[in-house]
């Protein structure tokens, strides 16, 4: 963890610095994640990802409504409702495509059959947003320092190397990358913490809560790593 000591780091240097903190433990190291963009996973593996991820995805909008319903600032709240909108009216349905893309049926990911570890962590997640100050939860979407370059690195792969997968399932990764994706979120993140953030301890919350975040992301993977690839020969349910 970083330590600040009692001094208020000036807004740009605080940025860098927890670009600084996260850039080795973001996902985009973890073994899968690499086996991924390798081209060394099976359609089963690759399935199996999506379904655990979709978890994610669908708890996504819940959490920003914690967050939202923690915020007494009627122009964070103006902001940040659009997270909840873009899930709800695309990115929830795009990656049920996905699903479908790599040959799942609507059932399979929507009643899936979660690795009780992804459960554990995705939960965490909705509960710290509930439960700790809104800028914590606004916080946690720092994570998207970092996601571009691991989303590229994904699409690229998946559609050089997993040619069975329909193209119709790499939207979701599009709209993740356009303007109107993490772009805009994240710009939108930047300016609320620039404004709200004025504190040693505002800043302190923010490094607990990229950290938290980091590990969850972590933890999801480790969690679809051991039950897929390492268990089992790297059998699973979806071959
Ligand atoms: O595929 C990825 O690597 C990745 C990472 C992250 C992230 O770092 O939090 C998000 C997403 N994707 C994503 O698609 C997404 O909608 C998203 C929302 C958030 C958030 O914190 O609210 N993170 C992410």
């Amino acid at each position: 963890m970083i330590e600040l000591g009692s001094s208020l780091l000036p807004f740009e240097e605080f940025i860098n610095t927890l670009k600084d903190f996260g850039k080795d433990k973001y996902h985009i190291h973890h073994p899968f994640h690499r086996l991924m963009v390798e081209g060394k996973l099976t359609p089963g593996q690759i399935r199996a990802w999506v379904v655990n991820r979709f978890y994610y995805q669908r708890i996504l909008p819940m959490k920003d409504a914690a967050i939202i319903s923690n915020c007494p600032f009627p122009e964070v709240r103006r902001i940040w409702i659009k997270r909840i909108l873009n899930h709800d009216n695309y990115g929830i349905e795009m990656w049920i495509k996905l699903g479908e893309a790599v040959g799942l049926n609507r059932e399979q990911i929507v009643e899936g059959n979660v690795l009780p570890a992804v459960r554990f962590a995705v939960d965490t997640y909705l509960n710290l947003c509930k439960h700790r100050s809104w800028i914590y939860g606004v916080a946690t979407t720092l994570t998207e320092l970092f996601a571009p370059q691991a989303i590229e690195e994904r699409i690229v792969a998946l559609k050089d190397k997993y040619p069975w997968i329909k193209p119709e399932g790499f939207e979701y990764f599009e709209w993740r990358l356009s303007q109107k994706g993490i772009s805009e979120d994240f710009s939108g993140t930047i300016n609320i913490l620039k404004s709200h953030v004025k504190s040693p301890k505002d800043q302190m919350e923010c490094i607990e809560a990229l950290s938290f975040k980091l590990d969850l992301l972590w933890s999801l993977l480790d969690a679809v790593y051991y039950e897929y690839i390492l268990k089992n020969d790297g059998k699973t349910p979806y071959d």
